[in-house]
């Protein structure tokens, strides 16, 4: 089967400095892959060159076979690659209710005009109501979007991520910040909005990387290390050393 992404030789310079170097990866449909590593290592490169927001010196990115290096990010929505951003995104005045509307309009293809009252569109409204109740904010609908508590913001970041049916998501540091009870109701969330879709996450919090990730891949100065199912990439000697130390003993 395609896979849903790979990565062949992908290079990223700056300047004089090469941040990702000689990347090869690849991450079948339905899989959901964590790339982990230290700070600074280039996990938000490889997704800035992913999504289109950076172009790769050199290399290759195939989206389900089809080359996307040097497309524009929302070119590249439009094939079914969605991406949640480190920090939190949401439209801060706009209800929770529009946020998530405003995602599926642009997904539907719809564009906002004043004389259409789109909430008579019923794919629209049932399509928002249903990612509504998932990410459970249903009582918070009419609330401006700033007023959420952060992890809330959070889940609501994930819903518009999703909320435009992409089959592939990348998701950067969805649970930082969260506390423990936040991080478990984001994992379930998580778990549940990316069924049967493809995942790349980008996480620190361990216990959400080995409880979500069906393979693991681990970048270190710009480099994957290692790449493997969650038991591979605890037993690895070079990945404990470089890495996680004692995290994941
Ligand atoms: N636009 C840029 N210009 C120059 N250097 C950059 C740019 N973007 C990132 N870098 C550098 O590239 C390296 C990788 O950064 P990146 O943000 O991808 O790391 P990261 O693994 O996501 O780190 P963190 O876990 O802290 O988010 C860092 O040394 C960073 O300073």
């Amino acid at each position: 089967m395609t896979n849903a992404i790979e990565l062949r030789g992908v290079e990223k310079t700056f300047g004089v400095t090469k941040v990702i170097q000689n990347i090869n990866l690849k991450i079948a449909q339905g899989e959901r892959h964590a790339l982990i590593g230290p700070n600074g290592a280039g996990k938000s490169t490889t997704f800035n060159l992913i999504s289109g927001y950076m172009r790769p010196t050199t290399g290759s990115i195939l989206l389900r076979g089809e080359e996307i290096a040097g497309l524009r990010p929302f070119q590249i929505n439009r094939r079914g690659l969605s991406r949640s951003f480190q920090v939190t995104n949401v439209f801060a005045n706009m209800s929770v209710w529009e946020n998530l509307r405003c995602a599926v309009l642009w997904a539907t293809g719809q564009r906002y005009a004043f004389w259409k009252n789109i909430d008579n569109l019923p794919e629209v409204r049932e399509r928002t109501a249903q990612i509504l109740e998932y990410i459970h904010l249903a009582d918070r609908r009419d609330m401006p979007a700033g007023l959420l508590t952060y992890a809330e913001q959070r889940a609501l970041e994930i819903g518009i991520t999703v909320a435009g049916g992409a089959d592939v998501i990348l998701l950067d540091e969805p649970t930082a910040g969260m506390s423990h009870a936040e991080t478990e109701r984001a994992v379930e969330l998580i778990r549940r909005l990316t069924e049967g879709r493809t995942l790349l996450i980008v996480e620190h919090d361990m216990s959400v990387v080995f409880g979500l990730a069906d393979k693991i891949s681990v970048l270190v100065y710009g480099q994957i290390i290692a790449s493997g199912t969650p038991e591979e990439i605890r037993g690895n000697a070079k990945v404990k050393e470089a890495y996680l130390g004692e995290e994941a003993a």
